[in-house]
């Protein structure tokens, strides 16, 4: 068996008084499409923030291949191959699509030698743009390369927040409910874009609600309920799994897939 390429362990965090993680152990391995479910209020984003390194956790540990990640900067864990997308990405208003993407990438060099206009700067910064073309194509979002990105719909606002995160070239991408609030045929692309990334070797894990959209990409999920690991099972066992249906109906009298 391959060894994981994320694994946690006996990870708990509290907000106050309110315990909302608690001893969270589970591995993600190569090539997996990972769904992470629960009824609201059950800890997802605050498990990416943690994984992610937006948030510290009170105890436990994080590794990626191996290597401890849970005391580093954000920038680091992108660094060693691991991004995150947010629910609501926020885009300067005034800049092109083009731009957007080819900013997330320029980040990673030396401001100095940026304006400097260096030969190694000039270099970066004509791979980022091939780089940036090249993913808004496999994104579907070349023809609306040149709008401005503040102009582009919310679901190609959410293409656009995973290409900025794929311009850093991970391994492992996490993604914050990529399908919230998008319109079916846009939601589609991006079922089709994400297998298209897994294709190519990228492991996913994916927070969402959409069970459609769960069935057709994941290949596992992690199920959570109040803070604890209920299920880990094929998408296809949701449905007769005691354990979700129970954690759905005590959030909401209603089954995963709202
Ligand atoms: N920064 C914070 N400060 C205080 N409490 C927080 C903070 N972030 C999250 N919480 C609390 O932690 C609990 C879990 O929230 P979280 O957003 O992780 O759940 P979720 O499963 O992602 O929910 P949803 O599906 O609604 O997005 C909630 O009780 C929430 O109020």
């Amino acid at each position: 068996m391959k060894p994981p390429l994320l694994q946690v362990s006996g990870l708990a965090k509290a907000f106050d008084a309110n315990q909302v993680l608690h001893d969270l152990q589970f591995a993600i391995a190569p090539g997996e499409i990972v769904g992470l479910l629960g009824p609201n209020g059950s800890g997802k984003s605050t498990l990416l923030n943690i994984v992610s390194g937006f948030e510290r956790p009170d105890a436990g540990d994080i590794r990626l291949d191996g290597r401890s990640i849970a005391a580093l900067p954000t920038d680091r864990i992108v660094a060693l191959g691991m991004v995150r997308t947010f629910q609501l990405p926020a885009m300067p208003q005034k800049m092109s699509v083009l731009e957007v993407a080819m900013a997330a990438a320029t980040g990673a060099h030396g401001v100095l030698a940026t304006l400097l206009r260096s030969p190694a700067a000039r270099r970066a910064e004509r791979q980022g743009h091939d780089k940036a073309v090249e993913l808004l194509a496999a994104l579907l979002l070349a023809p609306v390369s040149h709008l401005p990105a503040a102009a582009i719909s919310g679901g190609q606002k959410k293409l656009l927040g995973i290409v900025c995160a794929l311009m850093a070239g991970p391994r492992l991408l996490m993604l914050d409910e990529p399908t919230a609030g998008v319109h079916p045929d846009l939601r589609r692309d991006i079922v089709q874009a994400l297998q298209g990334l897994h294709a190519r070797g990228m492991t996913l894990v994916i927070v969402e609600h959409d069970m459609h959209f769960i069935r057709e990409l994941c290949t596992r999920c992690i199920v959570l309920d109040q803070g604890r690991i209920v299920a880990s099972c094929r998408p296809d066992e949701l449905a007769s799994n005691e354990r979700v249906v129970q954690a759905y109906l005590g959030a909401s009298a209603k089954e995963p897939g709202r």
